[in-house]
């Protein structure tokens, strides 16, 4: 599965870069995305050098012109040119594609010198050539690499090429200022080039394809064909397609939409700055090299802010802290767009590439624990597209707008005046929208959040000094809410039925948080692919209960308890009478050793209420799809004993458990339980705003 998550830990990396053909190939891709982040900042720079004598929307109509050709057919078209290139044999078309594009790329500056009228027609016809030769290309790439490294490295790889994807981009910005600021030099030595340091980036882009080329001709790629299940899942190719399944997957819900929303603006922020960053710094008096130094803080600052996203505000909610993160980015906006200076225009774009960092980080972030597992590629696929086309919209539109809003000088009386000019407007009426948007963000977000603390500032403070803002200078506040747990053998409808109630809960307005054990934490997520993964046959009874502990300890601390203390119903998937009927029973462990380690672990806690769905192992596993896991895998005799362990554990206080037939139809089971929760909860809208509004809550009827 490739995400848009961490890379992964440096020794995986490693582990895949030793396998020889796919770090040559990788070395190759590096050198080839070097080259074409380096050619898009020359085109750009040289289709506004063509125009600089024209009136500005022709100057910024070339500037959109080329950030289209670069940026849109990817989009538009992949879908047609995958299919064309799956038939097509992988070695040549890469090969071939290397060659065409180094050819074309040459042919830019060579055709702007022998035919300068023609030149800024022959940049635009070359770069849509060689981005529709680069729709075959890729789909070559995708295939090759599952072909190169193991399945289970596949993921890795698919990061990896992540990587060299979006990591040449700095230096290939830092590479294109070094070039502009020995311009001078270069103009010199080769005193025929319309506008050196550009065409120099083209000649080493065209270099970098040749030699990938002959890299890739050397390779030994296998002949067999590659299943489409194991190629990335973020093909140009599918993200069109990859809209509406990663709709499915993300649900309508807030959450959901926040985090897309959020995403999508810091995305569309990056496309601002490329759209019209090379015409700002213009204005500025900067030039190419000062297009280079934005361009290259705007992708350091993304990379910061990916890797120190998990570092920063380690206490504060995860879900606030999406739509806040989205506020540096738009401020920055604000800032460029109004105040014209270079050197501040380079910090503000090191701040929106670090601000766009944090939010992507935090927005996967959150995605990959609110959705199920096997729904999370598409969820991200959707999040890569969706983010893929806000930044090619903002930056095809921002240039048109400035071109459209033109430059102007305000006088400001005396021989004072401010000059406004067409990208000033764009970045400031952009960064106002992303603003706007940030709220909406975090309004969506924040809805059912069950980090969130008291307050936003009293809890942003609490976070800056490091503390947990639900402890009150080392008192712990009250739990106020409902704790409920769902409980029985595999395949008895437990899912079903918390999903179900959940929505029953929250249609009613409550505030509920549905759970799970284990995996409901990061570190639970890891903790439950050991335990559940069939390769585990070693583990033993007693490392069995304290990696089962362990999740609950982090569960309860991490979400259950914050929860809680909220007022929030939270409703959890298993709970502590698992690990006593499945290790204590199950396991024929001592009961009351697994009793007391799992009530140290969960700190006490007790549900108000857990309902036990009651059901034979072979009903339930004959329930179960997909191969069974390392604890299904168990005999019946084990399954039969967790029965009896639950079933006994019920007996013990019937006051605190509701007992339900498994057989019976999930409607059915579904009223069992509203019918018994009802009464537990509290009247769910609180009493001051009843005090304020009048009202009385409409409870529907079951
Ligand atoms: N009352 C029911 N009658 C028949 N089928 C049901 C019922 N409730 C749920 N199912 C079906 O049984 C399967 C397992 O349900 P579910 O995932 O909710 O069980 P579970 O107890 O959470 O399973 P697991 O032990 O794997 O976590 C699903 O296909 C679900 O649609
Ligand atoms: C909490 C808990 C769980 N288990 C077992 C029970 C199941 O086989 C798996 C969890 O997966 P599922 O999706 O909920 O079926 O883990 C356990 O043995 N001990 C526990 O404490």
């Amino acid at each position: 599965m490739s995400r848009s998550a961490p890379l992964g830990a440096p020794a995986e990396a490693q582990n895949v870069l030793a396998i020889t053909p796919f770090r040559r190939l990788w070395v190759s891709l590096s050198l080839s995305s070097l080259g074409d982040w380096l050619s898009l900042l020359a085109m750009v720079s040289l289709a506004a050098i063509f125009t600089a004598d024209g009136s500005p929307l022709v100057h910024y109509l070339a500037v959109a012109a080329v950030v289209a050709i670069k940026l849109a057919p990817a989009i538009l078209l992949s879908p047609l040119a995958g299919i064309v290139a799956d038939r097509l044999d992988r070695r040549w078309t890469m090969v071939g594609g290397d060659v065409l594009r180094g050819l074309l790329y040459v042919s830019i500056p060579v055709i702007g010198l022998l035919f300068p009228g023609f030149a800024l027609q022959w940049l635009l016809i070359a770069g849509l050539l060689a981005e529709i030769v680069a729709l075959f290309w890729t789909p070559a790439r995708d295939a090759t690499i599952p072909g190169l490294v193991p399945k289970r490295m596949l993921g890795q790889a698919n990061r990896l090429t992540l990587l060299a994807t979006y990591g040449a981009a700095p230096i290939a910005a830092l590479l294109f200022a070094a070039l502009a600021s020995i311009s001078n030099l270069l103009g010199v030595l080769m005193p025929s080039m319309a506008a050196p340091e550009a065409d120099v980036a083209l000649y080493l882009n065209a270099l970098t394809f040749f030699v990938a080329a002959i890299v890739v001709a050397t390779l030994p790629l296998p002949k067999h064909a590659v299943s489409k299940t194991l190629l990335s899942p973020n093909r140009d190719a599918e993200l069109l397609r990859s809209i509406g399944r990663g709709r499915e997957a993300v649900g309508s819900g807030p959450l959901a939409r926040g985090v897309v929303i959020a995403l999508a603006v810091t995305a569309a922020a990056g496309g601002l700055v490329i759209g019209v960053g090379r015409p700002h710094v213009e204005h500025l008096g900067a030039g190419n090299a000062g297009f280079g130094v934005l361009v290259a803080a705007l992708f350091l600052g993304l990379g910061l802010g990916l890797v120190a996203a998990p570092r920063v505000l380690k206490k504060f909610s995860r879900r606030r802290f999406l739509g806040l993160s989205v506020v540096p980015v738009a401020l920055a906006l604000i800032i460029t767009g109004a105040i014209g200076d270079m050197v501040l225009s380079a910090v503000l774009a090191l701040v929106l590439g670090m601000g766009a960092g944090l939010t992507w980080a935090t927005g996967t972030r959150l995605i990959e624990i609110d959705v199920e597992d096997e729904q999370r590629e598409p969820a991200f696929a959707l999040l890569h597209a969706t983010g893929r086309i806000a930044l090619l919209a903002a930056a095809i539109l921002a240039p048109l707008a400035a071109g459209l809003a033109g430059d102007h000088e305000i006088p400001l009386g005396g021989p004072l005046s401010y000059d406004l000019n067409g990208s000033g407007v764009v970045l400031l009426v952009g960064g106002l929208l992303a603003l706007i948007l940030a709220v909406v963000s975090y309004r969506q977000a924040q809805g059912d959040d069950p980090e969130a603390g008291p307050g936003l500032l009293p809890e942003l403070f609490a976070a800056l000094r490091g503390i947990d803002p639900e402890v009150d200078e080392g008192e712990r506040p009250e739990i106020t809410g409902t704790f409920i747990v769902l409980e029985g053998g595999e395949g008895a409808g437990k899912s079903t039925q918390v999903r179900d109630l959940t929505v029953w809960l929250r249609e009613q307005g409550f505030d509920v948080v549905g759970t799970r054990q284990p995996g409901a934490t990061k570190l639970g997520m890891r903790l439950r692919g050991i335990l559940l993964d069939r390769e585990n046959s070693h583990i033993t009874d007693r490392a069995e209960v304290l990696l089962y502990a362990a999740d609950k300890a982090d569960h309860v601390e991490q979400e259950i308890l914050p929860a809680l203390r909220r007022g929030a119903v939270v409703i959890s998937d298993r709970y502590i009478d698992s690990m006593l009927a499945y290790q204590g029973a199950g396991r024929s462990l001592d009961t009351e050793e697994v009793q007391e380690i799992s009530s140290w672990a969960t700190q006490g806690l007790v549900p108000d209420l857990t309902v036990l769905l009651d059901v034979r192992p072979e009903d339930g596993l004959s329930r179960l799809g997909g191969p069974a896991d390392r604890i299904e895998s168990e005999s019946v005799e084990f399954h039969d004993r967790v029965r009896k362990g639950f079933r006994a554990l019920a007996e013990e206080h019937p006051e605190r458990y509701l007992v339900l037939d498994a057989r019976e139809p999930q409607e059915k089971i579904a009223r069992e339980i509203q019918r018994r929760v009802r009464p537990l909860l509290p009247d769910p809208i609180d009493a001051d705003s009843e005090a304020v509004t009048g009202m009385i809550p409409v409870i529907k009827p079951e």
